[in-house]
């Protein structure tokens, strides 16, 4: 090789060399870039950031960052986008309550938003949209401005129903989940189409297929976790099944609400609106909103039910669940119940203040089997401080509603379950502020009201007329372990209801 050929590559060695330094350099200093005075907190995998260090229990995994990061800190979810995670209920109060105004946003999910187009409430951005409908959809939950029985009757109208449904069972095994979603179901549909369907009509099964089935297929609860971490997702197989199948859940509960709506319109009569469907109407017809039109109408129901199905089943499934595993509470419980309410009263609303110990266990089946582990996201719609750190506008923020609740500060030995923690020496049941599994703020969930109502009727009303037992063929789930996604839902199991 002549000389000059020598140094020519030499040169070329120098420059590829500077050049990957360079490359090397920039990429380092942008991974590792964060805004000024930003929280800190783990990046994980460059590209893949903290997801693959997730395992099944993201909330619990931050906990544990919590304690390396202090309660507030960032975390990359992926590329370079940054989330920042609140894990106490201080926190939390300052962001989501205390500034409102600032942490109420909603940040964009592309998987969710190809399907709803910016419309209904749940995913809305804050803002004046936001605001009135959700200032609508509240007066409709209190039965303002309606011509119809009060939300109580709703779920106390479904009572004789869902006994009559548990005593077909006939003392056999049998899964919880072909009866307890249909109740939840009906009680939605009663308050806000103003109708319910028996436990055989089509109409309600497949209601109850299109929001409940999807978070108990292991596959598509990670799936639906994964998409509002990783949107991209949504295109790529074997994940692009999970987002198929949503998409179709749409189109079929777009048949049944076009179907429901047309009836509203043959009886409608603006003087005398019977249910959210047709004050909804009336506001539509009206039209000084011009953000009332029937897209919206669609999606606003959509997510009540997205919102109000599963997680008020799931609440009452891991409160049988309980009792299979706690006889002696179940014993207690119905002794409670028999004195205030009687072997065959109907339970009312009015009988729970009287009822401390069922009061106790409701609130420590909230607590301990956190429904939403991680919450809902929020997006920062302004720059915001929190414990001197800046959390600049757009940054989405996650409640950790599960660390809250299993904080030992708040509550003596959380991994275990005891509803007496909630009873003071007087025998008097004591609600925690620390328990929050509807969240807390301006975007706290809008059914809480209705969910703690029919969790309470329902319950009683089952314990009293039965004796809950485990089917010797099935194993009863354990308690702190199941399908973790948005929601945190049981292993499908069978018990039995034996009437007494
Ligand atoms: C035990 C049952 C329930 C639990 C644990 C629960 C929990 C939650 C949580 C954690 C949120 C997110 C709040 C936030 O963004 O910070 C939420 C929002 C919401 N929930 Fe519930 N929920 C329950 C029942 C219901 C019911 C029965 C309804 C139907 C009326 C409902 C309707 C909604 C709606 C519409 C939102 C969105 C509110 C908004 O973005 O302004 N939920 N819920």
């Amino acid at each position: 090789m002549n000389q000059s050929l020598k140094q020519q590559l030499h040169r070329m060695f120098d420059f590829t060399f500077a050049a990957l330094f360079l490359v090397t350099f920039v990429g380092v200093y942008y991974w590792y870039r964060r805004p000024k005075n930003f929280p800190p907190g783990p990046r994980g995998i460059p590209f893949l950031g903290v997801i693959p260090l997730f395992g099944k229990w993201p909330e619990r995994q931050c906990n544990e960052w919590k304690k390396k990061y202090g309660p507030v800190f960032s975390m990359r979810v992926l590329g370079r986008e940054e989330w920042i995670v609140l894990n106490d209920f201080e926190s939390i109060n300052q962001c989501l309550v205390k500034q409102s105004n600032k942490f109420s946003g909603r940040p964009f999910f592309e998987a969710l938003q190809t399907l709803i187009h910016g419309k209904g409430l749940s995913f809305l951005d804050y803002g004046p949209l936001w605001k009135s409908q959700r200032k609508f959809g509240q007066k409709i939950i209190r039965g303002i401005g309606l011509e119809r029985k009060g939300v109580d009757s709703c779920v106390n109208d479904e009572v004789p129903f869902l006994l009559e449904s548990l005593r077909a069972t006939d003392g056999k095994a049998f899964d919880i989940l072909g009866i307890l979603p249909k109740s939840s179901c009906n009680v939605l549909c009663s308050v806000f189409m103003g109708k319910r369907y028996e436990y055989d009509d089509d109409t309600l099964c497949t209601l109850v297929r299109l929001f409940s089935d999807v978070f108990h297929s292991s596959f598509d609860n990670f799936s639906l976790q994964l998409f509002i971490f990783a949107p991209k997702l949504m295109y790529i197989y074997p994940f692009s099944q999970s987002y198929k199948k949503l998409k179709k859940l749409f189109e079929d509960y777009a048949e049944i609400l076009n179907r429901v709506i047309a009836e509203h319109e043959e009886t409608f009569d603006k003087e005398h609106p019977r249910d959210f469907i047709d004050a909804f109407l009336k506001n539509m017809k009206e039209g000084s909103d011009k953000n009332f039109h029937i897209e919206q109408l669609h999606m606003y129901i959509r997510d009540i039910f997205e919102g109000g199905i599963e997680t008020t089943t799931n609440t009452l499934n891991w409160s049988l669940i309980c009792l299979l595993h706690y006889p002696e509470i179940q014993t207690k419980l119905r002794e409670e119940i028999r004195e205030i309410v009687g072997q065959s009263g109907s339970v009312k609303m009015s009988h729970k203040d009287d009822m401390p110990y069922t009061n106790a266990f409701i609130e420590e089946n909230l607590r301990f089997l956190t429904s939403a582990p991680l919450g809902f996201q929020h997006k920062t719609n302004q720059d915001a401080e929190i414990n001197g750190y800046i959390i600049p506008k757009g940054t989405t923020v996650t409640p950790n509603i599960w660390a809250v609740q299993n904080d030992p500060k708040y509550f003596d030995e959380p991994e275990k379950f005891k509803p007496e923690r909630f009873i003071d020496e007087k025998g008097n049941f004591i609600k925690s502020e620390h328990v929050i599994p509807f969240s807390v703020g301006a975007r706290r969930c809008m059914g809480e009201h209705l969910a703690r109502m029919e969790v309470f009727i329902f319950l009683v009303s089952m314990i009293q007329r039965f004796e809950i037992l485990p089917d010797p063929e099935s194993k009863i789930p354990v308690l702190n372990d199941g399908i973790n996604g948005p929601t945190f839902v049981p292993y499908s199991y069978k018990l039995i209801f034996q009437e007494i």
